[in-house]
């Protein structure tokens, strides 16, 4: 597969070497400084797809531009949800394809299963307060971080006493504390805990390293092509 990578930062140059490993040509790199080409310079038929992790202030612009190239987008990017809606409306408009995942990674899809089900028992049973915690490296930009983020919305889906959630201690019984934490260069840790008067359970996720993100994201691009629509690990993986 021809692939054209958006953004060669730790994440782009990891997914660069994987793919040349699963026998895929990189078909170009657009990147703000490593790089002259634009997305504009490139069409369906000498990219098959591309691959974007970026920056939470570019990634609608990128994928915008993907799409309007009819080319489908693997989207890695994290901060930018808020814009989700209209990335999706494009997507419908436009007839392509867009795959979006907080978080590449196989385990981690794994833990956001298990963090939906977990949540749903834990209520049932009663006497347990929850929170989340996050570690990343301290170059990371957004916080709390997609994963995070994804991780909190699964407990409030399941766990009707908590509405909402602060990026900071609770303050109110009805928040979901997030708690984030920058520290070298951790690539990414994430933990649910349960406390109740008596004892503590935990959900853990810690990436070694970031070929667990970039294996998930080739098999994104290797999955959307042909697909029309929004797709995410769920499809992917018939989670
Ligand atoms: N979904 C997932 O599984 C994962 C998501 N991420 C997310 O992916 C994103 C990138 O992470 P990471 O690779 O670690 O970050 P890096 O900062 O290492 O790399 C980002 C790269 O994108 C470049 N860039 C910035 N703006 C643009 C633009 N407008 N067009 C093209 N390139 C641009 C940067 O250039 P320059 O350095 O010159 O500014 C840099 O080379 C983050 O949002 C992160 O949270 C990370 C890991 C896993
Ligand atoms: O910026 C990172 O590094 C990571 N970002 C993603 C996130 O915000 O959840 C995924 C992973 O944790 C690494």
């Amino acid at each position: 597969m021809k692939i054209l990578l958006i953004g060669y930062g730790k994440m782009g140059q990891t997914i660069a070497a994987l793919a040349a490993e699963r026998g895929h040509e990189i078909a170009g790199i657009v990147d703000l400084h490593a790089s002259q080409l634009n997305i504009s310079d490139f069409t369906p038929a000498t990219a098959d797809v591309a691959i974007e992790f970026t920056h939470p202030d570019s990634a609608l612009a990128n994928i915008t531009a993907c799409l309007r190239q009819g080319i489908p987008v693997v989207c890695g990017s994290t901060g930018w949800l808020h814009h989700f809606e209209e990335a999706k409306d494009l997507t419908k408009e436009l007839n392509g394809s867009l795959f979006y995942a907080s978080n590449y990674s196989v385990g981690v899809n794994l833990f956001f299963h298990f963090n939906e089900y977990m949540a749903a028992k834990m209520h049932q049973f009663g006497g347990y307060d929850v929170s989340v915690r996050e570690i990343h490296h301290t170059q990371k930009i957004d916080q709390p971080s997609g994963t995070a983020l994804t991780t909190a919305e699964g407990i409030i889906r399941h766990f009707p006493s908590k509405t909402s959630w602060r990026n900071e201690p609770a303050v109110a019984d009805s928040e979901l504390a997030i708690l984030s934490e920058r520290t070298g260069d951790a690539v990414g840790t994430h933990i649910v805990t349960y406390t109740s008067a008596v004892d503590l359970l935990e959900l853990k996720h810690e990436a070694h390293s970031r070929e667990g993100f970039a294996l998930g994201a080739l098999l994104a691009a290797e999955w959307l092509p042909g697909r029309k629509g929004v797709f995410g690990m769920k499809e992917l993986l018939d989670l």
